[in-house]
């Protein structure tokens, strides 16, 4: 294992305040949010929506690293250069989703399992072998009345640990996510009982695995009511609850904690990161930073809606999220940040 080769990626993935941004739509994940729009759904869309993206200008002031998916990390431009050299001229990193998408669990009804452990090594090497410099696996927990079952968490869990195993034996940080989704009527309390849960077994795991926790990041959910839960809650609650929950299960060792941003609104994910940052920065043990799919791009996406006179206004909007996700970072965001004359 090149330990030097894992420490230095993630330094460089958490230096200077910067985040991640989550891009690593599957398919069928982008054809629906193209489709609730009215985008079409079309390989060449997916494109011309990725090197919107990428080109942005100034994205590498707050984005360290992007997560692409399979189909992207092969696309190139309209002019031909590969996506993978914009992104190495910019000076960000490239990191590419890995496992094969949410299958049911056998044997328990409404739970899901991560699949792609099989053949990984060998895709492993070639995105390396590509310049990726990072990898992702995300499984995902859902709360209901009686789930989640043991069985599914330690399945997932076990999933994560092989996946961030093979990726360090090849050179790749892993980004270990497991995501307690938002949708239900559980409250906030519920939420941290089962978050801390989940990440109690997925550690022990991890240390059953042999994965060197120096050369990880976490992607967690913060701690939230579901989306359905008749007590909604304040921006600091959410940062206490989190807090308490990071700080049971998660070892200090682990460098770096970039949160999902699991459907809360662009504005919300940036506000609730900034509190964790500007009340507890000295507490903590990890750097504690975003990797958001929607919370940066969903502005941007509708702002597109597919036609290219919009690219350049969708740019600055994808451009502001960065921004205040980085601000975020430093406890420096406040809702004046959002306030269009002010950025104009
Ligand atoms: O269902 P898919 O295609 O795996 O995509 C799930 C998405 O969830 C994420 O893990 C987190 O995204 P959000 O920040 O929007 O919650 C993304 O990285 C990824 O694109």
């Amino acid at each position: 294992m090149n330990t030097q080769l894992l420490r230095e990626t993630t330094q460089e993935l958490l230096a200077d305040h910067k985040g991640l941004l989550a891009m690593d739509e599957s398919t069928e994940t982008c054809n629906k949010r193209f489709a609730k729009i009215g985008i079409a759904q079309t390989e060449e869309a997916r494109r011309a929506y990725r090197e919107l993206i990428i080109t942005t200008p100034g994205l590498n002031e707050s984005i360290s690293g992007v997560i692409l998916y399979d189909e992207t990390i092969r696309q190139k431009q309209k002019d031909g250069t590969p996506f993978l050299k914009v992104l190495s001229n910019a000076k960000i990193l490239t990191g590419i989703k890995v496992d094969t998408g949410v299958k049911d669990l056998a044997g328990h009804p409404e739970e899901k399992i991560t699949e792609g452990l099989d053949g990984l090594r060998g895709r492993l090497a070639e995105y390396f072998e590509m310049g990726a410099r990072f990898a992702k696996w995300r499984a995902v927990i859902a709360i209901g009345e009686r789930i989640p079952s043991r069985g599914c968490i330690e399945a997932n869990a076990q999933a994560l640990a092989r996946y961030a195993a093979l990726c360090q034996e090849i050179g790749l940080v892993p980004i270990v996510e497991p995501e307690v989704l938002m949708e239900g009527e559980h409250t906030l309390e519920r939420c941290g009982e089962l978050s801390e849960k989940v990440l109690r077994m997925i550690f022990e795991a991890l240390y059953g695995q042999r994965v060197m926790l120096e050369g990880i990041l976490l992607k967690p959910n913060m701690i939230l009511p579901g989306t359905s839960s008749y007590k909604q809650v304040t921006v600091e609650e959410v940062a206490n609850a989190t807090l308490r929950c990071l700080l049971r299960t998660v070892p200090a060792a682990v460098p770096g904690i970039a949160f999902l941003s699991g459907g809360q609104s662009a504005e919300l994910a940036s506000a609730r990161l900034n509190a964790l940052n500007l009340k507890f920065q000295s507490r903590l043990p990890w750097v504690l930073t975003f990797s958001f799919a929607r919370a940066i791009q969903q502005p941007a996406l509708e702002i597109w809606h597919g036609t290219s006179e919009n690219v350049s206004e969708a740019q600055k909007a994808l451009y502001h999220r960065a921004t205040c996700n980085r601000a975020a970072r430093r406890g420096e965001y406040t809702a004046l940040l959002e306030t269009p004359s002010l950025n104009s």
